[in-house]
């Protein structure tokens, strides 16, 4: 079981390095919600890349700090990419965060999702209902949770997934991160819960990918757990901020990046959790 001091403290350093190296943290990801996930990237302090070819995918891995790949929109031409590119940094012994959006969707999504369960990533980042279904597809322990995934929105629970993403974390060895009204983080040992954020995450599209986004560019500078920790606190710190004087997803939207720009690497690592077993 971690300690809360030493987690705290290793969050604030994330944060601080981030800003100092503005780190590279490049994407394959859905055509959706792209530009918000390299936008609130930027804000952050970390540098942002999106590409789509196989070739460009490589020459990414072997450029970035750790990639993030996003399950959204997929493409034929993913069919290469995303294996070619995943190869690539396992060579490199560099980090990912897979979001399996919308698993449970076509044939090639679940093919390479499947194929994904040899690579481990890093982070694994979902709603409750895409891990529980993740858990499922690669026949770990799910719990008692019957797969229920429905488009790319959960009609699950975070309590709900813990098993699934206890299971997920145990398999991988990595981190897997659960979003919800309150989010959990588990090395597969420790639960990190924090809560936070606004009812207007759900009200835009993007909230869940781009805290995948950012889990990647703090994974160029922290263990898994760490990064996944440092990115759900900061979102739930921005989120409840923007909140505030937002009438409407609109303005929230523009909002929020300003705060996830704004939040000092001490507010982040100060921002209320509880670890558990
Ligand atoms: N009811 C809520 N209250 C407060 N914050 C929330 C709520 N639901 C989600 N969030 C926050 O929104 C962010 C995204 O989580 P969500 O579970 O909506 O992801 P998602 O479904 O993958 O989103 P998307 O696919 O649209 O990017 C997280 O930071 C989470 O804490
Ligand atoms: C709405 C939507 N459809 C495919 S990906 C995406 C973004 C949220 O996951
Ligand atoms: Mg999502």
């Amino acid at each position: 079981m971690r300690n809360a001091a030493e987690t705290r403290e290793r969050i604030k350093q994330a944060a601080e390095r981030v800003r100092q190296e503005h780190p590279l943290a490049p994407s394959i990801t859905n055509a959706v919600t792209m530009e918000f996930v390299a936008n609130a990237q930027l804000a952050i302090g970390g540098s942002a890349a999106m590409v789509y070819l196989a070739d460009e995918g490589e020459a990414m891995a072997e450029a970035a700090g750790a990639m993030y790949l996003n399950m959204g929109t997929i493409l034929p031409l993913y069919e290469a990419s995303m294996p070619r590119t995943v190869r690539c940094l396992a060579g490199q012994h560099k980090s990912w965060v897979l979001d399996p959006v919308g698993i449970g969707v076509g044939g090639l999504r679940e093919k390479l999702l499947r194929s994904f369960r040899q690579e481990k990533p890093g982070i694994i980042r979902g709603n409750a209902s895409e891990l529980i279904a993740l858990a499922r597809l690669w026949e770990l322990d799910a719990g008692t949770a019957e797969t229920a995934v429905c488009g790319v929105d959960t009609t699950q629970s975070v309590a709900e997934a813990r098993q699934a993403a206890m299971s997920l974390a145990r398999w991988t060895g990595g981190a897997v991160a659960v979003s919800g009204k309150e989010d959990l983080v588990t090395d597969g040992e420790t639960v990190f819960l924090s809560a936070g954020g606004s009812p207007f995450m759900t009200k835009i599209t993007g909230a869940g990918c781009s805290l995948g986004g950012v889990m990647a560019v703090y994974a160029c500078c922290a263990e898994p757990f760490i990064a996944a920790a440092a990115s759900v606190a900061l979102y739930n710190l921005a989120g409840e901020r923007a909140e505030k004087d937002a009438p409407g997803p609109g303005s929230f939207r523009q909002q929020f990046i300003d705060e996830l720009y704004l939040a000092t690497p001490e507010e982040i690592a100060g921002w209320p959790f509880k670890l558990d077993t």
